[in-house]
């Protein structure tokens, strides 16, 4: 991949504001934060376009507001409590909790812009009113919530980097797992799957040495086995089409 070594002020138009980043011939977008990946693929069909022009801001977070002091007032519908889905993808699994579970408000952080076309597509079907949308790096969102505002924070087939000298891009950094632990109340959880080894034995070493969050497993089964109601993504069908086990891997936020 060629980086093009010059700034560039370029329009997130999903955001509907301006920000500085880097692009390279490929249009792929780096900016300085916790995402490195691909903003945009083939091109939106016409009603795809007028869902992410016309639907997303309404549903939008605008993170250069202060926000709410309780994330209830967020959503128009009554909601007893607040829960994160970090790369969302395709929106399955945020789709089916939401639908399971009305009483709860989401919120799904997403910057590939085709993933955000296909579930704004599924929230106009099903008229679904308990998700908000952050077209942008989940790191950006979670620095701007009130503290102690998350009941759970998900984290499905987060791209893996599996290669040594990009570990540091990997999502779950001690960093972010202080910026979790700040985003989430007492007794909170941040479940995380992935298919690959590495990442898991990642993810548990880098939790078992947070002072924050303990693992809930008591038996092989807990991280082996989807926790019950779980739904297969896309890229979970496409492990297991691969022969790749996912696991299955849940911490509690401790009481401060
Ligand atoms: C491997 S895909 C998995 C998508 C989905 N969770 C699934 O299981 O099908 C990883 C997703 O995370 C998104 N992503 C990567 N870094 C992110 C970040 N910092 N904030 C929000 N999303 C991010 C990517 O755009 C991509 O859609």
């Amino acid at each position: 991949m060629i980086t093009i070594d010059r700034r560039v002020q370029t329009k997130c138009s999903v955001l509907g504001r301006h920000k500085q980043v880097f692009i390279d011939m490929n249009e792929t977008v780096h900016h300085q934060g916790s995402f490195f990946g691909r903003r945009k693929g083939h091109k939106l069909r016409a009603h795809q376009a007028d869902l992410v022009d016309n639907l997303l801001p309404h549903l939008a977070l605008d993170i250069e507001l202060p926000a709410p002091e309780t994330l209830a007032e967020l959503f128009d519908t009554p909601v007893e409590a607040v829960r994160f889905e970090i790369g969302f993808g395709g929106g399955e699994h945020l789709i089916a909790e939401a639908l399971a579970h009305p009483e709860i408000g989401f919120i799904g952080a997403e910057p590939y812009v085709n993933g955000m076309a296909k579930i704004l597509a599924r929230i106009e079907d099903q008229n679904i009113r308990n998700i908000r949308l952050f077209a942008g790096d989940a790191a950006e969102l979670m620095a701007w919530l009130p503290a102690r505002a998350l009941k759970r924070i998900d984290l499905i087939h987060p791209d893996p980097w599996p290669k040594r000298r990009h570990w540091k891009r990997r999502f779950v950094q001690d960093s972010m797992i202080g910026a979790m632990a700040r985003a989430l109340i007492d007794g909170g959880e941040f479940r995380f799957v992935s298919d690959i080894d590495s990442y898991n034995a990642w993810t548990l070493a880098h939790l078992l040495r947070a002072p924050e969050f303990d693992w809930t497993a008591e038996r092989a089964d807990d991280w082996r086995k989807p926790w019950s109601g779980y739904t297969m993504t896309r890229y979970g069908r496409k492990a297991e089409r691969e022969g790749r086990r996912a696991s299955y891997l849940r911490f509690r936020r401790i009481a401060a």
